[in-house]
């Protein structure tokens, strides 16, 4: 999260340290597993309907499955995004992070930017975030002696059977749904974020605390509602290939068949 009075633009690296952005991702897990399997599996009738079916089937710990990989590469992932989105509005504005606080950039610019950091970040997430998707749809209780093991014993199991069986391109399924997901929706992420906070901080001051928690949940909650179509799709194109429905490319997967 930023610091207390610091805006993105004023300093974007510190807007979200590994440490509460790793927390915020073990809290979010478990509804995260249900919306992908809801996305990807036909076999639930609802939010609460595959709660019930992971709790009794999988008990606590099916909602936690593919946890790992995000944890781990969170930081690089989130240093990609706000690295490059501050060289980028160091690029275009010209000016340091000092002189945008007199004289901030456009919201072209803050777009533009925000844009670069979520395409970037975008190809640095897709490997990490297949092999997420994959264990989150692994719907075996844990291994018990005498039964058969699940296709991935973990994610290095899993990142190694995809690179065996599909070469290094397999472990990028996906990845262009990804990218059309985060691309505007970063760039949307960062110009809603901006907005709010100059809507309520007087001119050349830092907004509050209280301010950049509620424009960063605002900012987030748009541009979910924004990258939600594409998430599916992305979603439904990571699974492809290990059951039936197998698209033959993005518009396959988006287009009714
Ligand atoms: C608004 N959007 C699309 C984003 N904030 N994208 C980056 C999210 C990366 C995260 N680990 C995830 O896939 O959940």
């Amino acid at each position: 999260m930023t610091g207390a009075g610091e805006s993105v633009i004023n300093n974007p690296g510190r807007r979200r340290a590994s440490g509460p952005g790793a927390l915020g991702l073990v809290l979010g897990h478990p509804f995260d597993t249900v919306k992908v399997r809801l996305q990807t599996q036909t076999t639930y009738q609802g939010i609460i309907d595959c709660m019930v079916k992971t709790y009794r089937h999988e008990s606590l710990l099916g909602f936690f499955k593919g946890m790992s990989f995000p944890i781990v590469s969170i930081a690089v992932v989130n240093s990609i995004l706000f690295g490059v989105y501050s060289n980028a509005l160091l690029v275009l504005t010209a000016t340091s992070h000092q002189e945008r606080r007199a004289q901030p950039p456009s919201y072209t610019h803050v777009f533009i930017a925000g844009c670069t950091g979520g395409f970037l970040q975008a190809y640095c997430l897709a490997p990490f975030d297949l092999i997420k998707v994959r264990l989150q749809n692994q719907t075996e209780p844990r291994a018990q002696p005498g039964s058969p093991p699940p296709r991935y014993q973990g994610p290095v199991h899993c990142a190694a059977s995809i690179f065996q069986a599909e070469g290094p391109r397999g472990l990028f399924r996906g990845a262009w749904a990804l990218t059309l997901r985060d691309t505007p929706t970063l760039g949307i992420y960062f110009v809603t974020y901006e907005w709010l906070c100059r809507q309520s901080t007087p001119d050349g001051q830092n907004p509050s605390s209280a301010t950049v928690l509620v424009a960063g949940g605002f900012a987030g909650i748009t541009s979910w509602v924004t990258a939600t179509p594409l998430d599916v799709i992305k979603s439904r194109m990571q699974m492809a290939g290990l059951e039936q429905r197998a698209y033959r490319g993005l518009l396959d997967c988006v287009l009714p068949s």
